[in-house]
């Protein structure tokens, strides 16, 4: 087994369009059909291992550069200062001095690169880069309208974005009042989403909301009845006051659906008309929209159709509760564009985000062989690495590439922030198994000008903060841990729409990189599509019960019997599940046994429902 590099300078199997980095893996898919994804597991473990222990010379040329350069410290100096990355004007820094790519490496690259920039320029002029559901890709254009292909789109954009400030212009100031409130202005924003629909609003809240905001924000991001609860509970008689965004492109997102459901149901039993204070962000004529248009909400606002769910914090997804916090929402766009721009020069050292791109795929092998462990040094990022878990995994994490090989590509994403995580799991990192490289987030400004004071002499807080990054990256580099560090002087609009574009951009170039389609999520409905049959087999088994529960006297049923009645015997697995289930709350009796011995169960559901059995 030879390194990365090794092993595809030399490779004579290369084809002539790729020559470079058929890496391992690829080399070895030539000689599998199909293989599995433990089988590609396990082949990512194995490079792995021989990364860490194989004293082969390729793989020895790896690890020794790293040795070597910590062991002479001008040139890693020399290396650092060769490679660090600087924008000025958002003064924004990349660090990839410690990821050991070599030089040959880069040059290696550079074709997958053209091919890379090749489509970015192409998505940004309107091709369908999404080819499986046949979709232009545009997030791009939301912070230039210019860019967009055609003058309807642009429109489009500028008009949603003009709508976007007015409204929350309108809310903020009280013009747009809640019709009940003794406060006589919105407080509270109660946000329903999921997934693409949440996590970057999630993210900007927490990154960027002032101590005081204009209305505070909230968030129902599951189908948790608990969860929802607690989330009424804790607005209390604010409800009256709490503006409801629902969010969700498809405008069919059971998780979605459920939480504006329990929440329309709290305003009624609040006497509170929920169409005064419900706003939907969707695709125009989706359910949602329709649902909003019929019963009047106080607005909608239009999510496109080319624009994916986790990349549309720059649409009215993020905009709308952004603004509605006091967030300068034109400066986060300005910071996006601005990286967007940066992120279009077509050389390697001087694209930040083909940087990232780079420094993923040396680390990770091109096929996730390393988790890429994101730790922001600042509190108020905590959230970017659950927002880059869904923006990084669901559009690199795919089973097959654009050429219908099946790959199983991915790169998992984990990390909360420093120095908390030090006390939690550095540990591993840095003695224990070694299955990650790490990008640290730096932010210089420690606090508000003015703030800072002495907690001993010549030290502040901050420095504390600082120290502990630096101390860790530099343990961690000294044992071969590979890190990125990128570093902002502060988080502010502006930066963290810059953070969000290079990541967005680092994943589309990474996505051509390794040859796999970003845009699409075609896993994600085999989990909803079983959780719809586990719901229908449920009415089945609750229509079997009732049956049982109107005869005279009432018949309990053992689990055999509710399969063989469902016609469903292979899933009688299932059935002793939605069972527990039902019997945990209260919907379901046991007369007979127990849970936790599912052959000694017999349930009836002790109530004769008549209607429900005609229907
Ligand atoms: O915005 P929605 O249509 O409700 O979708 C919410 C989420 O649902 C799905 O599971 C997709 O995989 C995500 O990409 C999406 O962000």
């Amino acid at each position: 087994m030879a390194s990365i590099s090794g092993i595809c300078s030399s490779s004579p199997s290369l084809k002539p369009q790729k020559p470079l980095l058929r890496p391992i893996h690829s080399l070895r898919r030539d000689s599998l059909a199909f293989p599995t994804r433990s089988r590609t597991q396990s082949v990512a473990r194995e490079i792995s291992a021989e990364l860490l222990s194989s004293s082969k010379p390729e793989i020895l040329k790896k690890k020794e550069k790293i040795e070597a350069l910590e062991k002479d410290p001008r040139a890693l100096w020399r290396r650092y200062v060769d490679w660090l990355y600087q924008h000025k004007d958002l003064g924004l820094f990349i660090d990839v001095s410690r990821v050991g790519f070599s030089d040959e490496f880069v040059a290696e690259m550079e074709p997958r690169f053209v091919d890379a920039f090749r489509a970015m320029e192409e998505l940004e002029r309107g091709a369908i880069a999404n080819p499986d559901e046949g979709r232009m890709v545009g997030h791009y254009w939301l912070r230039n309208p210019m860019l967009a292909p055609k003058s309807l789109l642009r429109t489009q954009i500028e008009s949603t974005l003009d709508a976007v400030c007015s409204f929350a212009n309108d809310v903020v100031s009280g013009k747009i009042k809640p019709p009940s409130s003794p406060e006589g202005r919105f407080t509270q924003i109660l946000s329903v989403g999921i997934g693409g629909s949440a996590l970057g609003p999630q993210f900007v809240a927490e990154a960027l909301a002032p101590d005081n905001p204009p209305l505070k924000i909230r968030f129902i991001d599951n189908t948790d009845p608990a969860g929802i609860d607690h989330q009424i509970a804790q607005l209390g008689d604010e409800l009256a006051s709490t503006l409801v965004i629902v969010i969700s492109k498809s405008g069919g997102t059971p998780e979605t659906r459920n939480g504006l459901l329990e929440v329309q149901k709290a305003f009624r039993e609040a006497g509170l008309e929920f169409a005064k204070q419900g706003v939907a962000i969707t695709q125009e004529n989706s359910l949602l929209d329709k649902t909003a248009r019929i019963e009047g909400w106080l607005a909608r606002f239009p999510m496109f159709d080319w624009v994916g769910g986790r990349t549309s914090e720059m649409s009215a997804v993020g905009l709308l509760p952004a603004a509605l916090q006091g967030i300068d929402i034109r400066e986060m766009l300005a910071g996006a564009s601005i990286m967007d721009e940066a992120n279009r020069t077509t050389v390697v050292r001087n694209n930040p985000a083909a940087l990232l791109a780079l420094c993923w795929y040396w680390a990770s092998d091109g096929i996730g062989s390393k988790d890429m462990v994101v730790l922001p040094y600042k509190d108020s990022l905590l959230l970017f690495s659950r927002y880059l878990q869904q923006l990084v995994m669901e559009s690199i994490g795919k089973e097959f590439d654009l050429d219908g090989n099946r790959v199983n590509q991915g790169l998992t994403v984990y990390g909360n922030k420093g120095s908390t995580d030090q006390h939690a799991y550095i540990q591993q990192l840095r003695e224990g198994v070694h299955n990650f490289f790490v990008t640290f987030i730096e932010v210089l400004r420690d606090r508000p000008p003015g703030h800072d004071w002495e907690l001993e002499p010549g030290v502040t807080c901050g420095d504390y903060l600082f120290g502990m990054l630096q101390g860790t990256r530099s343990a961690l580099y000294s044992n071969n841990r590979e890190s990125i560090t990128v570093t902002v002087q502060e988080v502010t609009p502006r930066s963290v729409g810059a953070l969000i574009a290079l990541y967005e951009r680092a994943v589309g170039i990474y996505a051509s990189l390794v040859n796999i389609n970003a845009y699409h999520q075609p896993g994600v409905e085999a989990g909803k599509k079983a959780a719809g049959e586990v719901l229908a087999l449920q009415k089945r088994v609750l229509t079997v019960l009732n049956e049982a529960s109107c005869k005279e006297p009432v018949e309990p049923l053992t689990l055999e019997e509710v399969a063989e009645r469902c016609h469903a015997p292979e899933d009688i697995e299932m059935i002793h599940k939605i069972v527990a289930h039902m019997a945990a709350n209260d919907r379901a009796i046991i007369a007979e046994g127990s849970c936790g011995s599912p052959r000694s169960l017999k349930v009836f559901t002790g109530e004769c429902n008549v209607d429900e059995l005609f229907a």
